[in-house]
C-alpha cells in the first residue's frame, strides 16, 4: 500500500501506522501489568514454598505421630486379629458342637417324624379300619332293617296271632337297632378321634417340617461354617501331615541316634570285654600267684615243721644214741668185767682142772704106790674137789648165761644203733630232697612274680592307652547317653502313638466300611467319592447310603487290610480294638475275615497278627516286651462254645456256665472262663490256631450258602506290653469277629434246627443293632446282656475302644432286599456316636502292677489244660496277684469327632 491510498473500510497507512503505535503502546503496558503481576505472582510462589515447605514439615511430622498411632493401632489391631483367631477358634469349637448337636437334634427330628409319619400311617390304617367297621355296621343295620320289614310284613301277614311277637321282636330289633346305632356312634366318635389325631399329627408334622426346615436352614448355615471348620481342618491335616514329617525325621534321627548308640555300645562292650578278658587275666595270675605264694607260704610251714620235728628226732636220736653209747660203755664195762670174771672163773676152772688133774694123778699115784694111804683123806678131798667143781661148774654156767645176754643185748643194741642210723641218713636224705623241692618253689615264686609284675606293668599301660583314669567317668557318660537315648526313643514311640491315635480319633471311634463281593451281574455301583454306594433294582426303593469307606468288586484282601492296619496297630498301643462283619449269607464275611490259604487270600485275622508280630518284633528293639494270648469263642444259638478246646464231641467246648463272660474292672480285659487261651509267637502257630477254630466252627449247609456258618465266631487276641526301662505297661485287645449270615427264614428255606439257628442269629443281630440305638440316643440303659455277642463286645462298642464294621453285601439282583436290610443297618450303625467322654482309652499300667505273664490264665489248678484256662475270678491272673489298675490315660482330644462323609 503506499502512502495517502485507502483500503477498503477507508484508513490509511498514517492511520494504520498511528493504530500500531496505539496497539504497541498499549502491548506495552499490558506487558508492564504483566510482569508486574508475574513478579507478585512469583513472590506469592515464593512465600506460598515457603509456607507449602512450613506445612510440608508439619504434615510430616503429623504423619509420623499418625504412622506410629497407626502402628500402635496395628499392632493392637494384630493382637486383635490373634485374639479374634483364638475366638474364631473356639467359635468353630463351639461352632463344631453346636452342629454336632444341630445334627443330633436333626437326626432326632427326622427319628421323631419318621415315628411321627409312622403313627400317622397307624391312625391313617385305624381311621380306614373304623371307617370300615362303620360301613360293615351300616350294612348290618341296613340287614337288619331289610330282616326287620320282611319280619313286619310277615308279621302283618298274620297280625293277629302274632302282633304280641310282632311287638317283642320289633322292640328287640329296635334295642339291637339301638345298640347298633350306639356302636356306630362310638366308631364315629372313633373316627371322629382319628381324624383329629390326624389332624393334630398333620400340624404337628407341619410344624416339626417348620422346624426341620428351621434347623435345615441351621444346618446348611454350620454347614457352611463347617466348609470353613474343613478348611481349616485340611490345613489342620497339611499341619499334621507336616507334623507326621517332623515326626518321621525324629524316628529316622532317633534311628540315627539308635545306631550311634549301637555303635558306641558295640565299641564300648568291645572295650570293656577286652579289660575284662585282660582283667580275668591278670586276677588268675594273681590268684595263681597268691596260691602258689599260699602253697610256698604252707609248704614253707609244713618243711619248717618237718624240720623241726626231724629236729627234734634227730636230737632225740642224738640223746638216745649217746644212752647208748653210754649203755655200750657200761655194758662195754660190765663186759669187760664179766670178761674179767670170765677170765677168772676159767683161771679158777682151770686152776680147778689142774687141781683136778693134779689129784687124779696123785690118786691114780696113790692107788698104784700107796693105795692105802689115807683113803679118807682123798675121799675127802675128792668130796671136797667135786664140791667145788659144782660151785666152779655153777659159776661157769652163770658166767655162761651172762654172756649170752650181754652178747644178745649188744647184738640188740647194736641192730637198734645200725637201724636208728639208716634211719637217720633217711631223714637227711629226704630232709635234702625237701630243701631241694623248696628251692624249686622258691625259684617258681620268683618266676610269677617277675610275671605278675610284668603283667601289672601292662596293665599299667593299657590302662594309660586306655584313659582309664577317666574310665568310670566315660562309663558314665555312656550310661547317661544310652539313658537319654532310651528317653528319646520312648519319647518318638509316645509321639508316634498319639498322633497315631489322635488320627484314628479324627476317623472316628466306630467306623463303617462297605465290602462289595464279586458277581456277575450287579444292582449295586460305587460311586466315584469312593465312600457312597447306590441300590438300583426292581421292587426296591432308588437309594444310596454313605460310608466312611466303600470297597468294590476289584478290591483285594491287602487294599481292605490297609484301610484296618492302623486299628490293629492301636491294639498294639492298648486299646480294646473290634472288628467284625455283617451281611446276609454268602456275603464275604468270613472271605473277609478268614480268607484263604493263599498268601494273598488271606483274610485279615492272619494279615493282623503278622502286622503285630512284625511290630513286636521292632517294638523289642525299643525295650518293649509283648506277650501275646488267643481266644477263639463261638456264640451258637446263644450259647458260648470254646474253638481250641480239647475235648471232642457233640458238647466239645461248651461252655455251661450262664455267667462266663467277665469284664475285668476298670476297663479290663474281657474273658471268657473255662475258655484255653493260647500263647502266640508266630504267624503260623496263629494260623494253625483259625484252622483248629475252623474246623471245630459250626459249619452246615443251607440253600444260600454251601458253606454258611451258623454261629458268630470271636477271635479274641489279649496283647500285654512292657517297656523293661520305664516301667511302662500296655494291654490292648483285639477282637476279630465273623457274625453269621443275616439271612431271612422264607429265603435261606430254613426249617426245624435250621430255623432254630436262623431265629438265634436274627434275635443277636437284632440286639447289636439295639445297643447301637441305644448308644446313638444316648440313653442311660444300653441292653449290652440282651445277647451274648453284644455282652462279650461290650468294652469295644461302649466307647472306651475302637470299633469297625464291615457290611459285606452280594450285589446280585436276587439279593437286593437284603442288600438293602444290610445297608440301612449300616446306615444306623454309621450313624452312631458312641459319646464316650476322652474317646477310646489306652489301657496302661505300670510294671509293678502288671499280671504276671507266666501266671496269666493259671488258677487253681495244677495241671498244664488248667493253667491255659482263665480263671474263675474273672481275670487272667493267678491268686495272690493284684489286677493291674490303670494309669490315667494318654491325652487325648476332648470330644471325639465323626466326620460327616459326603
Ligand atoms: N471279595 C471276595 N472275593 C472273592 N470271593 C469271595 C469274596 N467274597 C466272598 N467270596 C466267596 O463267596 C463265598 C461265600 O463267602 P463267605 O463264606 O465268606 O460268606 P459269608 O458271608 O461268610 O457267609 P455265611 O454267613 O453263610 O458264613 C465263598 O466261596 C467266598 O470265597
Amino acid at each position: 500500500m503506499q502512502l495517502g491510498q485507502r483500503t477498503k473500510d477507508g484508513a490509511t497507512a498514517e492511520s494504520r501506522i498511528q493504530e500500531l503505535a496505539a496497539l504497541v503502546k498499549l502491548l506495552r503496558r499490558c506487558l508492564n501489568q504483566l510482569m508486574a503481576r508475574t513478579r507478585t505472582f512469583i513472590d506469592n510462589g515464593i512465600k506460598f514454598e515457603k509456607e507449602a515447605g512450613q506445612q510440608v514439615e508439619s504434615v510430616q511430622l503429623a504423619s509420623e505421630s499418625a504412622t506410629k498411632a497407626l502402628e500402635a493401632e496395628l499392632a493392637n489391631a494384630k493382637r486383635e486379629t490373634a485374639q479374634a483367631a483364638a475366638a474364631h477358634k473356639s467359635a468353630a469349637a463351639s461352632w463344631q458342637g453346636e452342629l454336632d448337636y444341630h445334627k443330633g437334634e436333626a437326626s432326632r427330628i427326622r427319628r421323631e417324624l419318621e415315628r411321627i409319619e409312622s403313627e400317622r400311617d397307624r391312625a391313617r390304617e385305624e381311621a380306614r379300619r373304623a371307617e370300615q367297621a362303620r360301613q360293615e355296621l351300616e350294612g348290618n343295620v341296613k340287614g337288619l332293617k331289610k330282616e326287620t320289614g320282611q319280619q313286619l310284613r310277615e308279621l302283618q301277614m298274620n297280625r293277629g296271632e302274632a302282633m304280641r311277637a310282632l311287638q317283642d321282636a320289633r322292640e328287640a330289633a329296635e334295642r339291637r337297632e339301638q345298640l347298633l346305632q350306639e356302636d356306630l356312634q362310638k366308631m364315629q366318635v372313633r373316627a371322629e378321634y382319628a381324624e383329629s389325631r390326624i389332624v393334630v399329627a398333620d400340624s404337628e408334622l407341619s410344624s416339626l417340617r417348620k422346624a426341620l426346615q428351621e434347623q435345615e436352614g441351621k444346618l446348611r448355615e454350620t454347614e457352611a461354617k463347617l466348609t470353613t471348620l474343613r478348611d481349616e481342618h485340611n490345613q489342620l491335616k497339611l499341619d499334621f501331615k507336616a507334623q507326621l514329617g517332623v515326626h518321621a525325621e525324629v524316628v529316622a534321627e532317633s534311628s540315627r541316634i539308635l545306631s550311634d548308640y549301637e555303635d558306641l555300645q558295640e565299641r564300648c562292650s568291645q572295650m570293656v570285654t577286652d579289660l575284662e578278658d585282660r582283667q580275668t587275666q591278670l586276677a588268675g595270675t594273681a590268684q595263681q600267684l597268691q596260691a602258689a605264694q599260699q602253697g610256698q607260704q604252707a609248704d614253707h610251714a609244713r618243711w619248717e615243721g618237718r624240720y623241726n620235728s626231724l629236729q627234734a628226732d634227730r636230737n632225740l636220736l642224738a640223746e638216745r644214741e649217746a644212752g647208748l653209747q653210754e649203755e655200750k660203755a657200761q655194758l662195754k664195762a660190765a663186759l669187760g668185767n664179766a670178761l674179767e670174771q670170765k677170765a677168772e672163773v676159767e683161771e679158777a676152772l682151770h686152776r680147778a682142772l689142774h687141781e683136778q688133774h693134779h689129784l687124779q694123778h696123785e690118786s691114780v699115784m696113790r692107788r698104784l704106790g700107796c693105795a692105802c694111804l689115807a683113803p679118807w683123806r682123798t675121799e675127802e678131798r675128792l668130796q671136797c674137789c667135786s664140791c667145788k667143781k659144782l660151785v666152779k661148774a655153777a659159776v661157769v654156767v652163770g658166767a655162761t648165761t651172762m654172756m649170752d645176754v650181754l652178747k644178745g643185748t649188744e647184738a640188740r643194741l647194736i641192730s637198734e644203733a645200725e637201724r636208728l642210723t639208716s634211719s637217720l641218713e633217711a631223714s637227711q636224705r629226704s630232709l635234702a630232697a625237701e630243701q631241694e623241692s623248696k628251692a624249686a618253689i622258691c625259684q617258681e615264686a620268683a618266676i610269677k612274680a617277675a610275671r605278675l609284675a610284668h603283667l601289672e606293668g601292662e596293665m599299667e599301660a593299657l590302662q594309660g592307652v586306655m584313659g582309664v583314669g577317666d574310665q568310670s567317668e566315660m562309663v558314665s557318660q555312656l550310661v547317661t547317653r544310652v539313658a537319654k537315648l532310651e528317653t528319646a526313643v520312648a519319647e518318638a514311640e509316645l509321639t508316634r502313638r498319639q498322633l497315631h491315635n489322635q488320627l484314628v480319633e479324627i476317623r472316628g471311634n466306630i467306623r463303617v466300611f462297605c465290602r462289595i463281593r464279586p458277581a456277575a451281574s450287579s444292582v449295586v455301583s460305587c460311586l466315584p467319592d469312593g465312600v457312597s454306594v447306590r441300590l438300583e433294582a426292581e421292587g426296591v426303593k432308588d437309594s444310596s447310603f454313605t460310608f466312611d469307606h466303600v470297597f468294590d468288586q476289584q478290591s483285594s484282601q491287602a487294599d481292605v487290610f490297609q484301610q484296618v492296619s492302623e486299628l490293629v496297630q492301636s491294639a498294639l498301643d492298648g486299646y480294646k480294638v473290634c472288628l467284625f462283619s455283617y451281611g446276609q449269607t454268602g456275603a464275604g464275611k468270613t472271605h473277609t475275615m478268614q480268607g484263604t490259604r493263599a498268601a494273598a487270600g488271606q483274610g485279615i485275622i492272619p494279615r493282623a497278627v503278622g502286622k503285630i508280630l512284625e511290630c513286636v518284633a521292632k517294638l523289642q528293639e525299643q525295650g518293649w516286651q509283648y506277650e501275646l494270648q488267643a481266644s477263639f469263642i463261638e456264640v451258637y444259638n446263644e450259647t458260648l462254645r470254646d474253638l481250641l478246646a480239647d475235648t471232642k464231641g457233640r458238647d466239645a467246648g461248651r461252655i455251661t456256665d450262664q455267667n462266663a463272660i467277665k469284664h475285668g474292672a476298670a476297663g479290663g480285659h474281657t474273658i471268657v472262663v473255662g475258655a484255653v487261651r493260647e500263647p502266640v509267637e508266630s504267624a503260623e502257630g496263629a494260623a494253625g490256631l483259625v484252622k483248629r477254630a475252623a474246623a471245630a466252627r459250626a459249619v452246615e449247609a443251607t440253600a444260600m450258602n454251601a458253606v454258611s456258618s451258623r454261629s458268630h465266631s470271636v477271635f479274641m487276641l489279649y496283647i500285654t506290653g512292657k517297656h523293661e526301662a520305664t516301667g511302662a505297661c500296655v494291654h490292648g485287645a483285639l477282637n476279630l469277629v465273623d457274625l453269621a449270615g443275616s439271612e431271612r427264614l422264607n429265603r435261606s428255606e430254613a426249617s426245624g434246627q435250621r430255623q432254630k439257628e436262623a431265629c438265634s442269629i436274627n434275635k443277636s443281630l437284632s440286639s447289636l443293632g439295639d445297643v447301637f440305638q441305644a448308644l446313638s440316643a444316648k440313653t442311660p440303659h444300653v441292653p449290652y446282656r440282651n445277647s451274648k455277642l453284644t455282652h462279650l463286645l461290650q468294652p469295644c462298642l461302649g466307647g472306651d475302644g475302637k470299633t469297625l464294621m464291615f457290611v459285606n453285601i452280594n450285589p446280585e439282583a436276587a439279593s437286593a432286599n437284603e442288600t438293602l436290610c444290610s445297608l440301612r443297618f449300616a446306615a444306623k450303625v454309621n450313624a452312631c456316636e458312641t459319646g464316650a467322654r476322652g474317646g477310646a482309652k489306652r489301657h496302661t499300667s505300670q510294671a509293678a502292677e502288671l499280671p504276671s505273664s507266666s501266671s496269666a490264665g493259671a488258677s487253681a489248678g495244677s495241671t498244664a489244660q488248667a493253667n491255659r484256662r482263665q480263671s474263675l475270678s474273672g481275670a487272667p491272673l493267678g491268686p495272690g496277684i493284684k489286677r493291674k489298675a490303670p494309669l490315667p490315660p494318654a491325652p487325648m482330644p476332648q470330644r471325639s469327632l465323626k466326620p460327616r462323609i459326603g
